[in-house]
């Protein structure tokens, strides 16, 4: 298994962002995105994991190898953690969900509705979701987004776990998570040329 993405160009709102990237992430391996705020890592994310089409390029693995965790966290309010994950568990046909459970602290708060959670413990049963999802392929965009130091350590471990499971994880993350094993990739260097104005004149009337 490994994701191997060829020359890819992503755009948001019709405009190019990223263009020309290219990598190979393989099992056992976490690449993380870095770059400023607004520099696209979202974007080539969202188009890696199929939600949006890309302009040019490849993306070597198929949309049902990919987990994606992205800003919001896929939580139905009135359902318990525990019926959540289930809902997840049963989606995703996998099986129990108490390994997911434990991974994040979860099992104290199994009963209590996901609507009254905080924001870290939802931002945690989120995460906890990509466990239950069976799927080799991590895609996380700023997965520590509220959590506090000890459940960053938690999240790392679940990701050390799921690496030395034979998967892969590729992540956006401004913060440390303490993987030193990671390989970084700054996506600045991909970053989108304006297009050449063909009518200069034009552009401003
Ligand atoms: N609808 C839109 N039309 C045009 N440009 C947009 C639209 N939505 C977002 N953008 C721009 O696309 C660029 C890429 O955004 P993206 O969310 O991928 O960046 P990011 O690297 O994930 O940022 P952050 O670190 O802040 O999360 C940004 O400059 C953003 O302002």
């Amino acid at each position: 298994m490994e994701l191997v993405v060829t020359d890819l160009s992503v755009a948001r709102g019709g405009v190019p962002v990223l263009e020309g990237v290219a990598f190979t992430v393989r099992a056992g391996e976490a690449l993380v995105l870095r770059g400023p705020n607004g520099s696209g890592k979202t974007t080539l994310l969202r188009t890696i994991a199929g939600l949006q089409p890309a302009l040019a390029g490849h993306v070597g693995l198929e949309r049902e190898a990919m987990a994606y965790a992205g800003h919001a966290d896929g939580i139905k309010a009135v359902l318990s953690v525990r019926e959540n994950l289930q809902f997840w568990a049963d989606v995703f046909a996998t099986g129990g969900i108490d390994p997911a459970l434990a991974a994040f602290e979860l099992e104290g708060l199994a009963e209590r509705p996901a609507g009254g959670l905080s924001a870290g413990q939802k931002r945690r049963l989120g995460l906890a979701r990509m466990v239950v999802t069976g799927r080799p392929v991590w895609v996380l965009d700023e997965p520590t987004v509220s959590l506090d130091a000890a459940a960053v350590g938690l999240f790392a471990q679940a990701v050390r776990a799921h690496l030395a499971g034979g998967g892969l994880a590729l992540m956006a993350t401004h913060i440390d998570l303490g993987l030193a094993e990671a390989r970084v990739l700054d996506v600045a260097p991909f970053r989108a040329k304006a297009p050449a104005l063909d009518d200069f004149d034009g552009a401003f009337l």
